[in-house]
């Protein structure tokens, strides 16, 4: 897939994306969002940086905790999702700067940020070390970042459970929204997805020390948190 079909899929989805998250994991992504900003270890004052952010749900959450001495940066290439990320945004009265801008090509200089997020954005990137690269370059020394996705439970009984509601509840009810496949994508693209510990690897192999990954939800979810030496 492109950077420009990967981009097309979630303008397409952006009127029901929120709501669906909601929906889907019943209410469960909120907590995993909020699981994230703490290993982000994001703190008041700092400059905080949300890759992938679209709707703005984990940026919002990080501009709480960084509170108006802080400042937070959301990037993404859907100009639909980072159009209601925007709109949330205005009940805000913290710093938060919306930039649409690829995330392999970040707009801005070296060792800028205190921590960073990314919330599903790794999955769909199409290429997962010079994104990893881009975020090293980005962050100060001794930052931390923490990368929530999808993950495929070790156990069999967890995994045959999420390929089951992938396939049986979150498809069919887009396709009442039609967006099929634009749901569909989401089992191929976790399927390719590395593993925890190619993850790792691929973290470390970006300059990053210090990586853990921890599974979540039974494992059908996982944070990544990796720091800049
Ligand atoms: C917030 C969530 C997913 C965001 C998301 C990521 C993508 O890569 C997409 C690609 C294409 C279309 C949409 C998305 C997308 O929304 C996670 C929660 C939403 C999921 C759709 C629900 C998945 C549920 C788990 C497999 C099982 C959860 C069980 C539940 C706790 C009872
Ligand atoms: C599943 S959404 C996640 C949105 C948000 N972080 C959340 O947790 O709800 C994935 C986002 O990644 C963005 N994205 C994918 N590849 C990108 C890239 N190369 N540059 C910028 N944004 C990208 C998409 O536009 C989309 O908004």
């Amino acid at each position: 897939m492109t950077s420009t079909q990967i981009r097309d899929i979630f303008d397409r989805i952006a009127p029901v994306y929120d709501q669906m998250n909601d929906w889907l994991s019943l209410g469960q992504h909120r907590i995993w969002k909020q699981m994230t900003v703490k290993w982000s270890r994001a703190k008041a004052g700092d400059t905080c940086l949300d890759l992938c952010c679209g709707s703005g749900d984990l940026t919002l959450r990080l501009s709480r905790v960084v509170g108006t001495t802080g400042q937070v940066y959301g990037v993404d290439f859907s100009p639909q999702l980072l159009a209601i990320a925007q709109q949330r945004s205005q009940q805000y009265s913290t710093a938060i700067t919306w930039i649409e801008a690829d995330v392999l090509k970040l707009p801005f200089g070296d060792n800028f940020f205190d921590t960073a997020t990314m919330g599903y954005g790794l999955r769909n990137v199409i290429d997962i070390p010079l994104c990893l690269q881009e975020l090293h370059r980005v962050l100060k020394p001794g930052a931390t970042a923490a990368i929530l996705d999808f993950h495929r439970p070790s156990n069999s009984q967890m995994r045959a459970f999420q390929q089951w509601y992938l396939d049986t509840l979150v498809v069919p009810l887009a396709h009442q929204l039609g967006l099929t496949e634009e749901y569909a994508y989401i089992s191929p693209s976790l399927e390719r997805f590395p593993t925890s510990q190619e993850q790792l690897k691929l973290a470390q192999d970006a300059g990053f020390t210090k990586a853990t990954h921890y599974p979540i939800a039974s494992g059908m979810m996982g944070v990544l948190t990796i720091t800049k030496p």
